[in-house]
């Protein structure tokens, strides 16, 4: 569902706002999505990186690949990569949202957030520097694309869990990225699961059955993903998962 992917990067960053500015129903993923943004970079404020830095860290992404993660909502992405980054701790990286709403007492800038103004925002998604952004509260929220470079510059796998339109995004950057797909096996077994965690209303729940059909043509397109895993049988989905991921520890590099 569009509407809630374009959510996730405020959703999962902030659990505080989360708390107030989200229905009570969004946030049982919230937990997941706080492992998926939180950062485990502490780096300085950068959306306007000095040439030395944005070369540093589109040759770094050469080695520490992202990984694009989607799939449609109830699938089980937060459950296998939640498994992921418990066997390997220290591997991943989560990239760090930008937002032009005020610090809070004790949030770090390029901890929490990126703090930044309205204008460099608009500046930066009019240079296409996002791979989402959307507006809350009369806030910009988004996932830059040199955050997600932080990460790997930091010699760390980011992973961005991430649906349809954030996919062609990043496709269109120069990440390097790798993309895995994870289907449901079947639509009536993904709506089971949506209904089986108890976090929707009928009317969201059809949105994201909607949103499943569109991601799964899409899915079908020659190219559109690298990997694509059915989530069946979970340990069956999570080793297929992890092997890939990891690739005999090389992460997708080639070297
Ligand atoms: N292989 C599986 N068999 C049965 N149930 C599963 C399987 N994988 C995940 N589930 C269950 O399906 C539900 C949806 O999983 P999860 O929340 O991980 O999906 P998601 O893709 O992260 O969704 P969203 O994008 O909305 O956050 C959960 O209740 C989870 O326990």
């Amino acid at each position: 569902m569009f509407y809630i992917r374009c959510l996730r990067t405020p959703i999962t960053t902030k659990r505080r706002n989360a708390k107030y500015m989200f229905p009570t129903r969004l946030l049982d993923s919230q937990k997941i999505r706080s492992i998926l943004t939180r950062s485990c970079v502490r780096g300085r404020h950068n959306i306007y990186p000095h040439m030395r830095i944005a070369t540093m860290a589109t040759s770094s992404v050469h080695k520490y690949r992202p990984v694009v993660v989607s799939g449609p909502s109830g699938t089980g992405k937060s459950t296998l990569l939640k498994r992921l980054f418990a066997e390997y701790p220290d591997t991943f990286g989560f990239s760090v949202s930008h937002t032009t709403r005020a610090p809070r007492p004790g949030e770090e800038n390029g901890r929490e957030y990126y703090f930044t103004t309205k204008e460099e925002f608009l500046k930066l998604v009019s240079e296409n520097g996002f791979i989402e952004h959307a507006q809350f509260g009369g806030n910009f929220y988004g996932t830059s694309v040199q955050a997600v470079k932080n990460i790997a510059e930091k010699q760390r796998i980011c992973i961005l869990d991430i649906e349809m339109e954030g996919v062609k995004q990043v496709k269109r950057t120069d990440l390097n990225a790798r993309f895995l797909f994870l289907s449901p096996p079947s639509l009536e077994e993904l709506e089971r699961r949506l209904r089986g965690r108890g976090t929707e209303t009928e009317e969201s729940l059809n949105k994201r059955l909607a949103q499943a059909k569109n991601e799964l043509n899409y899915a079908k397109q020659p190219g559109a993903h690298d990997k694509i895993i059915v989530n069946d049988d979970l340990e069956k989905a999570y080793t297929e998962l992890r092997d890939w991921i990891v690739g005999g520890g090389k992460f997708g590099a080639s070297e």
